[in-house]
């Protein structure tokens, strides 16, 4: 493995277009796509999880993610479970979910998972974005994106350029303290 190359396991291409674009070309990310089992429990216990699957089955140093969209009203659901929400609810249904509750404020969270290979216990990095939960706006290009507005901005993370979202979003934020994490191992 050459010193700046990275597995990155996900199987979700979207995700990779953003860590790509967020990490830049002095990173060699390498995709390896893996359905990974995800457990129940909370953020940190699934990213947890998911890296230790990730780095037995690649018997290697790999970076898993695990993303959140949690609902103040909603005491933070759907949260890891977003995922089968949004399959099944679509963004209509989704928003409709608040239609009892004044609150539509919400948050997105990304938490990186850093594992050296098999043995080693995963680092996390987390990256929130706080925000609120909008009737979809935008080209429905990736996920949630159309219904989440994020707090400071008149557009939905689906409306705004990428340039932007990938300097104020949850998985930017988490990267940065990735990327710092990394550098300090390389000196
Ligand atoms: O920035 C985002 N903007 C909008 N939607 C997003 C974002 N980031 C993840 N998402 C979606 C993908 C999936 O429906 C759920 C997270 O689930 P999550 O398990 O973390 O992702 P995944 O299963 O697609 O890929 P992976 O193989 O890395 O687990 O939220
Ligand atoms: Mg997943």
């Amino acid at each position: 493995m050459s010193s700046n190359e990275l597995v990155f396991v996900t199987g979700n291409k979207k995700k990779l277009e953003e860590v790509q674009a967020i990490l830049g070309p002095s990173i060699n990310l390498v995709n390896y796509k893996l359905d990974l089992t995800e457990i129940q429990g909370t953020a940190q216990e699934i990213s947890a999880d998911k890296c230790r699957r990730a780095s037995v089955e690649l018997n290697g140093p790999v970076i898993t993610e695990d993303t959140c969209l949690c609902f103040n009203a909603l005491e933070g659901l759907p949260g890891p479970y977003i995922k089968w929400f949004l399959d099944k609810l679509g963004h209509d249904g989704l928003y409709k979910i608040l239609a009892g509750f004044e609150d539509k404020s919400a948050y997105a969270i990304c938490t990186f998972a850093y594992s050296s290979g098999p043995d080693a216990e995963p680092i996390l990095f987390e990256g929130r974005t706080d925000g609120k939960i909008v009737p979809a706006r935008g080209p429905k290009n990736f996920g949630w994106d159309p219904i989440f507005q994020p707090d400071g901005f008149d557009q939905t993370y689906d409306e705004m350029p990428k340039s932007v979202k990938n300097t104020i979003s949850h998985r930017y934020k988490a990267l940065k303290k990735l990327k710092e994490f990394l550098a300090s191992q390389n000196t």
